[in-house]
C-alpha cells in the first residue's frame, strides 16, 4: 500500500521549511537519473513524529492512511504531502485527499505530471519538470507536465513548478521552461540544484544566477537546495 508516512520539515520548493507529514507511494513510472527516493520499505511508520524511528504496521486501507497522520499530527504542521515514487500511480489517492481535507488536513502533490488523467486536487500542487539528461524521454512527457501544471492551475490549485538542475542544463532550457510557464498563468519556478551523488556532480553558482535572471523576466523564480539533506533529516 504505502512506502512510509513521516513527520519531517519540508525541504523543498515553495513550503520549504515548513512542517509536514509525508506520505510516499511505492510505484514510479519513470526513472530519474538523479533520484533519491529508490526505497523499498513496506509501510514503515514513524513511531513519533519527527524521531526518525520506524516500525512496520498494517496500512490495509484509506482509512488506516488517516489514522498514522492524526497520530503523527503536531501543532506546527502545516499539510501532508502525497509523494513517493509517483503518488498519482495509488489509485485511492482521490479517496484518501477528500478525507483528510475533510478532516482540515492541507493537502500537497508532489507529482512528476506527467499523468494528468490521473490528477487529484489537492490544496498544494508540486510538478517536478524533468530535462535533457534527466531521463531519456524528457521531450515526450514535457507537455504533459505542462498541461498537469495548467489543470491545476485552472482547477485553483496552489501549483508551482520545480525542476532539479544538472550540471548539464542550460540557461536556455530554463529560458524556455519560464517562458512556457508564463503563458499558462503566474506560476511560481523553483530551480533545485542536484544534491550531488557519488556519480553525479553539484552546479555552479554562477550558472544557477543566470538562469534565475533569464527566468525572472517571465515568471517569479526562486532556488531551494534540499534543505533536509542538509539538516541530515528524513
Ligand atoms: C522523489 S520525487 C517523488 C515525487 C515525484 N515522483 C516527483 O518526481 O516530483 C520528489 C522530488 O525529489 C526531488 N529530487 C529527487 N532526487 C533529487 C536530487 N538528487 N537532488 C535534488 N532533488 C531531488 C525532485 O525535485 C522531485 O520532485
Ligand atoms: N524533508 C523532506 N522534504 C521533501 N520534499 C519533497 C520530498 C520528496 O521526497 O518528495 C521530501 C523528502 O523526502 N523529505
Ligand atoms: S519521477 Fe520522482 S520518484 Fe520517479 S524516478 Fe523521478 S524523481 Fe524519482
Ligand atoms: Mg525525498
Amino acid at each position: 500500500m504505502i512506502t512510509e508516512i513521516f513527520s519531517s520539515i519540508m525541504g523543498e520548493g515553495k513550503y520549504i521549511g515548513r512542517r509536514y507529514i509525508f506520505i510516499r507511494f511505492p510505484k514510479c513510472n519513470l526513472n530519474c537519473i538523479y533520484c533519491d527516493e529508490r526505497k523499498n520499505y513496506k509501510n514503515r511508520v514513524e513511531v513519533e513524529p519527527g524521531s526518525g524511528v520506524f516500525e512496520e504496521r498494517e496500512i490495509r486501507d484509506v482509512k488506516d492512511i488517516v489514522k498514522e497522520v492524526e497520530r503523527l499530527k503536531t501543532d506546527d504542521l502545516f499539510a501532508i504531502s502525497f509523494t513517493g515514487g509517483e503518488p498519482l500511480l495509488f489509485d485511492k489517492l482521490d479517496e484518501l485527499n477528500k478525507l483528510l481535507k475533510k478532516k482540515g488536513f492541507r493537502t500537497h502533490l508532489e507529482s512528476n505530471g506527467t499523468l494528468p488523467e490521473r490528477l487529484v486536487f489537492t490544496d498544494i500542487g508540486s510538478i517536478d519538470i524533468k530535462l535533457k539528461g534527466h531521463i531519456p524521454n524528457y521531450k515526450e512527457v514535457y507537455n504533459k507536465e505542462l498541461e498537469s501544471i495548467k489543470i491545476l492551475y485552472e482547477n485553483g490549485v496552489d501549483v508551482y513548478a520545480k525542476v532539479v538542475i544538472l550540471s548539464s542544463n542550460t540557461v536556455e532550457e530554463i529560458e524556455k521552461v519560464a517562458k512556457d510557464l508564463s503563458e499558462i498563468g503566474s506560476i511560481l519556478l523553483c530551480l533545485q540544484p542536484v544534491t550531488p551523488t557519488k556519480d553525479i556532480k553539484g552546479v555552479s553558482k554562477k550558472v544557477i544566477f543566470k538562469m534565475m535572471e533569464k527566468a525572472g523576466k517571465y515568471v517569479d523564480v526562486m532556488t531551494t537546495i534540499q534543505m533536509h539533506k542538509y539538516m541530515k533529516i528524513l
